[in-house]
Order: structure tokens, then C-alpha cells, then sequence
């Protein structure tokens, strides 16, 4: 019997089948593919074409996109610091369950702070979490302002708008950093190439 956080009196329950049976059925390894960067630095954009050249290849892939769990599941949560951790938190822990389905699980959120891309990093084995950094300069993430955000923002008409008026903390050790070449960003699908690839050296696109 044990206490974690405010539930007492529970007891872990086993099933005979386990991750390395269901990874052994999709011939593939779970794993969290985690995508961090500002708002506009292109992390929908990377999860949808990693998803589709992983479907590609017959791999199974699910993303869980910051935007759209703020339609549901997380639809109580606003953008104050403590409703981002809980966000992040969150989505590290469902990224954890569909990783143990033996899934890719593709997390794009902007998750701005290191503390608790850390804590979601510590919730799986090693190796398993891959922080991948959308390294697109907030200038550049302003100019292309898709959802006219930005602009608000600068206007002051919404607050705490990350890059502007509230924190992104940059991965030191991320796995994997995606920069601008010189004046032109990678294309999405080169981007998630240099994914695959890493997945690949890896050994988590087979069983
Ligand atoms: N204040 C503020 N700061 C940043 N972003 C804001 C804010 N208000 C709304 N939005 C929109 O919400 C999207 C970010 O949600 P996330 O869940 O990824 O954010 S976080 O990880 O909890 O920080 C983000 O989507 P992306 O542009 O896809 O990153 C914005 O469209
Ligand atoms: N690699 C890229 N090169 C050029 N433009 C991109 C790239 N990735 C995304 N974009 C564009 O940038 C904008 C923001 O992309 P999006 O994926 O919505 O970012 P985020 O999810 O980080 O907010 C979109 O208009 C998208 O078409």
C-alpha cells in the first residue's frame, strides 16, 4: 500500500502483457519526442511532418499538441507560470502513458521553462525523452505571426505573452537543436529527417 500525493491506500496493479510485448507487435520502441520553442518557431508544423513520414515508414506516431490538450484535458488551465507547469506536467505524464503503448509520442508545446521540461524528462527511462529544440529567434517567430499574436501582444492586449513579456528558457542539453542556416530555416520536412535519423541511430524504429 502507498500515498502518492493526496491518493492513499493504492496498490500498483500489473497486466501479463507489457511494453516490450506491445513493442515487439508494432516493431517499434515508445518514446517522447518532446518539441519546445517559442510560439511560431514551427513546432505543429514539425510534429505533423514527423508524424507523416514516421506514418510513412509504418511507424506509430501520436502528437499531443499544447494547442489543441487546451481544448480539452487542460481547457481548466490559463497561461500563468503555475498553469503552464501544471500544462507541461500534464502532458509529460500522458506522453509517459502512450510512450508505455509502445507509441512515438510527439509533445509540441511551447513549455518554457527548463524545471519542468526536466521533470517530464525524469518521469521516463533513459534515453526515451528526445528534447528537441525549435531554435528560430523571436524576430523570426514575430514576422511570420500566423495567429496575429504577436501583435497583440506588442499592443499589450494580451499579457504574458511568451518572448515578450514572459520567459522562454532555452534547453542547455537538448538532444536534438534545430537552427536557422543563414538566413533560411530548414524546411519542416528536413527537419524531421534529421529526427528520423537520430530515431533510427537510436534503434527505436524497430523492436
Ligand atoms: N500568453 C501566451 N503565451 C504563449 N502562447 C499563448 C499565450 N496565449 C495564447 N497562446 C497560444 O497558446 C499556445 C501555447 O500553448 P502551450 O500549451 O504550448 O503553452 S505552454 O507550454 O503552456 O507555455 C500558442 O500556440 P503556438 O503558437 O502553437 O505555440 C499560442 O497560440
Ligand atoms: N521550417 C519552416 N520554415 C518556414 N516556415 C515555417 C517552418 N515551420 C513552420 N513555418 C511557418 O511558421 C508558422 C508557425 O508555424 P507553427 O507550426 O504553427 O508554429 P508553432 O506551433 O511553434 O506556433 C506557420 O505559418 C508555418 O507555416
Amino acid at each position: 500500500m502507498s500515498t502518492i500525493g493526496k491518493s492513499t491506500n493504492i496498490v500498483w496493479h500489473k497486466c501479463t502483457v507489457d511494453k516490450l510485448d506491445r513493442q515487439e507487435l508494432l516493431q517499434q520502441k515508445g518514446c517522447v519526442i518532446w518539441i519546445t520553442g517559442l510560439s511560431g518557431s514551427g513546432k505543429s508544423t514539425l510534429a505533423c511532418a514527423l508524424s507523416r513520414a514516421l506514418h510513412l515508414r509504418g511507424k506509430l506516431a501520436y502528437i499531443l499538441d499544447g494547442d489543441n490538450i487546451r481544448h480539452g484535458l487542460n481547457s481548466d488551465l490559463s497561461f500563468k507560470a503555475e498553469d503552464r507547469a501544471e500544462n507541461i506536467r500534464r502532458i509529460g505524464e500522458v506522453a509517459k502513458l502512450f510512450a508505455d503503448a509502445g507509441i512515438i509520442c510527439i509533445a509540441s508545446l511551447i513549455s518554457p521553462y527548463r524545471k519542468d521540461r526536466e521533470a517530464c524528462r525524469s518521469l521516463l527511462p533513459e534515453g526515451d525523452f528526445i528534447e528537441v529544440f525549435l531554435d528560430v529567434p523571436l524576430q523570426v517567430c514575430e514576422s511570420r505571426d500566423p495567429k496575429g499574436l504577436y501583435k497583440l501582444a506588442r499592443a499589450g492586449k494580451i499579457k504574458g505573452f511568451t518572448g515578450i513579456d514572459d520567459p522562454y528558457e532555452s534547453p542547455i542539453n537538448c538532444e536534438i537543436a534545430l537552427q536557422q542556416k543563414g538566413k533560411d530555416c530548414l524546411s519542416p520536412s528536413d527537419m524531421a529527417e534529421t529526427v528520423i535519423s537520430y530515431l533510427e541511430e537510436k534503434g527505436y524504429l524497430q523492436a
